[in-house]
């Protein structure tokens, strides 16, 4: 256990009492001959030069700033002394009201001044520091006469190697105990070591962590800092806690040791489109939520063919520890259909079965990809994204399978691998997929079943090893009828088919909201006000998870410092819609008629026909979603199917937008591919192509 994990105020009469620390301190001074007698301005008189020792301590002041500043705003207007000391017990500054300030002064707490144990005897900066645990030292507990008009709480200040850094104070008359002081420093000490741990470096990898994914980005967040080698380079107080070790015996261990995950798989974890938490456990299977950070340079190392993890030893990627990495528990959050969704993925992984990922845009179908590839064995190789509808039809192929020299105009003079064949080993994720120009999927098709790529303009044709995971948001079956898609490739593309609800009818939508919020904010996420819930709560949400996650940014941005985010902390655009489609959806048979802040009654009845497109029906209808992939909601009868109504959505953003499809798609939070799509292939009369 770590030397502070047990650490408590010395608040208990018997630890008072009989001594405990401070019977131990006292006997030290005793030891070292001080006397209780010492004039009270004698430390004063030994000062350092205030500034010099400031400057000595420039990194613990930085670090210490927002915890001196919370401090100072609680305990406003109680005439206590704020003290910051630094680990050889000078003080380095005092905060407080007047009388605080000069009774301090009068006691010898003055900025420059040696308040460690050999200067001053038993008080609360000394003795914390001998003791390197939080301390409550009060009145005539002070070895010296001088000290016992004081009550002093103490608390060390550590960096995440457990190097004692120094030591906040709150100092008040010797008529009130600190012991109310030990929470607020407790959580001040906790604020300055976080930070500490949070210190850059581009030679390492930190991960936060919580047994409750909430708890991630919050004071309570474990952070363990690991090098790229794997070993554990330090970590936080929460860290400690709750992995059960000493900072000492946690510097023995290294990342795949104790987390069950090579560096490698944390880095694909960081290129994950929305780098969420993953789910990881420790060897006595306790799970914890993980959320990766590291700066660019390092990703970059991580990244490079040879990454230092890999030629130092620490590991040769997720497929080779004990244990796998759980991509998939981060997209659990308790939907059933998503849950559903999880549970068949897991029942087929690393059998190489081709899945087809369906579900409208913004879903999070790349997500799942790569989800279901951090959990397999191809973990540590490639995962290699294709577009198929963003890529132009004439380099779709040389894009795909790539070229020999002098292939086409314009190609690269030394010719190009292609992505099928970059996917070697790896996860090839084909997005999009409907969108493939029929010529290229007969070629598609002739490498899924040879498992062999040829370049274009001939050579060499190349073995190649893939899982094959494909999406899209259109009805493959549909289109095989029209005969615009060909019936074997879909056969040798459906192994499994795996349909992601939209957003509107997922039962999830606070806990995803919490943790892109999280994820946003990772120094402490603002809570989600209950009026804007119930407003998301009713919203249609076109562009899925994308556009909630576009909505949140925006708002965590304009809520920076506030504790949580209201209405009027949305985009104006996003509130925009609401007034823009004011039908209200009829309150559920029992509901409690809440009234909707922006849509208000009357606009909403006076325009049932807008249909409120990017509002969510109250009943919303099931979306007809068969094994094929048809994903477009049924229509209720007598009113206009989700479909029609995100059509009307899209029509209005464009008009309101001027008719810019950029503009207009910002606005709804969806591609402008997205756009297009929607309004050239489902409603011809669109007059948009
Ligand atoms: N469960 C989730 N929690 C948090 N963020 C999510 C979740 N699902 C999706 N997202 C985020 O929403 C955005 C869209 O996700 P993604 O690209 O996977 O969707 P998609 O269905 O593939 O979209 P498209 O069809 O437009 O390609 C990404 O930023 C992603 O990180």
């Amino acid at each position: 256990m770590s030397r502070r994990s047990n650490a408590t105020f010395m608040s208990t009469p018997a630890e008072r009492a009989l001594g405990g620390l401070i019977r131990d301190s006292h006997e030290r001074c005793l030891a070292q001959g001080l006397t209780r007698i010492a004039r009270a301005d004698a430390a004063a008189q030994e000062s350092l030069d205030p500034a010099a020792a400031r400057e000595r301590s420039c990194r613990l002041l930085a670090l210490v700033a927002p915890a001196m500043e919370m401090l100072s705003r609680q305990t406003a207007g109680t005439h206590t002394l704020l003290v910051l000391a630094d680990a050889r017990g000078t003080v380095l500054q005092c905060e407080g009201d007047v009388p605080a300030l000069a009774r301090g002064a009068e006691a010898g707490l003055v900025p420059g001044a040696p308040w460690a144990e050999p200067a001053r005897g038993t008080n609360a900066i000394g003795t914390a520091l001998v003791a390197e645990r939080p301390v409550l030292v009060h009145a005539d507990e002070h070895f010296m006469h001088a000290c016992h008009g004081l009550s002093g709480a103490a608390a060390p200040v550590f960096d995440l190697r457990q190097n004692l850094l120094g030591v906040l104070c709150l100092y008040g008359d010797r008529h009130v105990r600190q012991e109310h002081a030990a929470g607020l420093l407790d959580v001040a000490a906790r604020m300055a070591e976080n930070l500490a741990c949070a210190e850059h470096g581009a030679d390492r990898v930190r991960l936060h962590f919580h047994a409750r994914p909430e708890f991630i980005g919050t004071l309570l967040e474990g952070i363990v800092a690991v090098g790229l080698d794997g070993r554990l380079l330090g970590a936080n107080r929460s860290a400690l806690e709750q992995l059960g070790l000493s900072g000492m015996a946690l510097r023995n261990q290294t990342l795949p040791a104790l987390f069950g995950v090579g560096i490698s798989a944390l880095a694909e974890q960081v290129r994950a489109a929305l780098a969420l938490p993953m789910t990881l456990r420790l060897r006595d299977g306790r799970p914890l939520h993980v959320s990766v950070r590291m700066d660019w340079a390092t990703l970059a190392a991580l990244t490079r063919p040879e990454a230092p993890a890999a030629a130092a030893g620490g590991e040769t990627g997720a497929a080779a520890l004990p244990w796998t990495p759980a991509g998939l528990c981060a997209l659990q959050t308790g939907d059933v259909q998503i849950e559903a969704v999880v549970q068949k993925v897991r029942r087929v992984v690393n059998r190489d079965i081709p899945l087809l990922i369906l579900g409208e845009t913004g879903t999070g179908k790349e997500l799942l990809a790569r989800a279901v590839h951090l959990e397999s064995r191809r973990a540590a190789q490639a995962f290699v994204a294709v577009n198929c509808a963003s890529i132009p039809e004439a380099l779709i192929e040389a894009e795909l399978f790539g070229y020999e020299e002098g292939a086409f105009t314009g190609a690269r003079r030394k010719g190009a691998s292609g992505r099928i064949a970059q996917a070697h080993g790896g996860t090839l994720f084909l997005d999009e997929i409907g969108d493939m120009p029929l010529p290229l999927q007969a070629r598609l098709l002739r490498v899924l079943q040879e498992r062999r790529v040829m370049p274009l303009g001939g050579g060499k044709a190349l073995e190649v090893d893939i899982a094959v995971i494909g999406a899209t948001h259109r009805n493959l079956r549909e289109m095989i009828q029209r005969g615009e898609f060909r019936e074997d490739l879909y056969y040798r593309l459906n192994g499994l088919v795996l349909r992601l609800p939209p957003l509107r009818e997922r039962s999830d939508l606070a806990l995803v909201a919490q943790r892109i919020l999280a994820h946003e904010c990772p120094r402490g996420a603002p809570r989600i006000s209950a009026e804007v819930m119930s407003l998301f709560e009713r919203c249609h949400w076109p562009g899925n998870v994308r556009q909630l996650a576009n909505v949140l940014r925006a708002a965590a941005v304009m809520a920076a410092g506030e504790p949580q985010i209201t209405r009027e902390h949305l985009a104006d655009d996003f509130l925009d819609e609401f007034q823009a489609q004011p039908a209200r959806p009829a309150p559920l048979p029992g509901a409690s008629a809440t009234p909707f802040a922006l849509a208000d009654a009357s606009t909403a009845a006076s325009a049932p026909e807008a249909g409120g497109a990017l509002l969510r029906p109250a009943l919303s209808a099931p979306a007809a979603c068969d094994h094929a992939g048809g994903c477009e909601p049924s229509a209720p009868a007598g009113a206009m199917t989700m479909h029609e109504q995100e059509i009307r959505l899209i029509e209005a953003a464009l008009a309101a937008a001027g008719g810019n499809i950029s503009a207009a798609s910002k606005r709804l939070g969806i591609s402008r591919n997205t756009i297009y799509r929607k309004l050239r292939w489902n409603t011809p009369a669109s007059g948009i192509h």
